[in-house]
């Protein structure tokens, strides 16, 4: 099998009420790895139709191709996966059970459509406990731990993004055949709303700071003052989500706050931000141009607080 990870770090059981799901075998420190696997199918998505997605008819031939060329024993652990599927479409003359098994067990990697039977175990959980990865290079998809988890605790992954209130969420996950049940869904009608309007805002504000990240120092006072305003937002912007705990995002929002904390020149605070960004990214692709652009970022920010502190140091002793 494609797994290469240690295979102690994770089992596969039963999941009341989710069929089967993958639980930690040993405690998980966040950034720990759990799964790293190469796709047992991968195809290149026929065009998105407007409001519909891919067209399934057209996937489906895709994925047939692939599957008949695999060996027997990959043939029965892909057909062993879960499938949801409408009776509307199990009635179709040319219904093949492929199509919903690839629906629900396969994740976007890169531009392409994988399918992973080991990650595919992965119950989904709007509040997952792990992020993932695709590594281009490995030809792999990485999961990995956001948070502490224990030993026998459920290993939960998100199929959807994430920014959106729980009603958007569910029709999402319709396709998949569940409702959701998790923290973020079945939480009291406060709660539930509160987590809505955060993650609406984090999504804003995101698309704000993402506009405004191209900005350089200017040297008008009232730009000065535009960009503490940014850096303050920038600062709820990484609480928002750690305390949403939407953890694909926390790479992308170390890295506005270590931006607009280089803005402001508050040098320490933008080298702690670019190094939790560059660590994450680190982790998924050394060689990704995003990992590279971080690593330059966060080069450039330490060189100048560097020659800062050297030139302060400098005046003093002439003063
Ligand atoms: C990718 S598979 C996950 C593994 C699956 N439970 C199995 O037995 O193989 C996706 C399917 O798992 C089930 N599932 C995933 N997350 C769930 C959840 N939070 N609650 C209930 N069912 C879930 C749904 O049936 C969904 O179509």
């Amino acid at each position: 099998f494609s797994v290469s990870g240690p295979p102690e770090v994770y089992t596969v059981r039963s999941s009341p009420g989710k069929g089967f799901g993958v639980f930690a075998a040993v405690a998980l420190e966040p950034g720990s790895i759990i799964m790293r696997e190469t796709p047992v199918i991968k195809i290149t998505p026929p065009p998105l139709h407007e409001g519909f997605g891919h067209a399934m008819r057209e996937v489906g031939v895709l994925v047939r191709e692939v599957f008949e060329t695999l060996p027997k024993d990959s043939q029965a652990e892909i057909m062993s996966l879960h499938a949801y599927s409408t009776t509307t479409e199990q009635e179709r003359p040319d219904y093949d059970e492929l199509v919903p098994i690839f629906r629900c067990n396969a994740y976007y990697s890169g531009n392409e459509i994988g399918l992973f039977p080991k990650i595919a175990r992965i119950n989904h959980s709007c509040r997952p406990n792990t992020s993932y990865f695709w590594n281009e290079q490995l030809n792999r998809r990485i999961v990995y731990a956001t948070r502490p988890i224990g030993v026998g605790e459920e290993i939960f992954v998100s199929y959807i993004p994430l920014l959106q209130t729980s009603t958007e969420r569910q029709k999402r996950l319709d396709q998949y055949g569940f409702k959701c049940t998790c923290a973020a869904c079945a939480a009291d009608t406060h709660s539930q709303k509160s987590s809505d309007r955060r993650r609406v805002e984090i999504r804003q504000s995101i698309n704000i700071l993402e506009e405004h990240s191209a900005i350089d120092v200017p040297g008008i006072v009232a730009g000065k003052r535009k960009l503490q305003i940014l850096a303050s937002e920038s600062r709820q912007l990484v609480d928002a989500v750690e305390e949403e705990e939407v953890a694909d995002y926390y790479s992308q929002c170390y890295r506005l706050a270590a931006i607009f904390h280089a803005n402001i020149q508050d040098w320490e605070a933008a080298s702690m931000w670019a190094r939790k960004s560059y660590h994450l990214k680190m982790m998924a692709d050394a060689t990704s141009p995003g990992t590279k652009e971080m690593e330059l970022l966060t080069t450039l920010i330490l060189a100048t607080w560097e020659k800062e502190v050297k030139e302060n140091a400098t005046s003093q002793v002439w003063h």
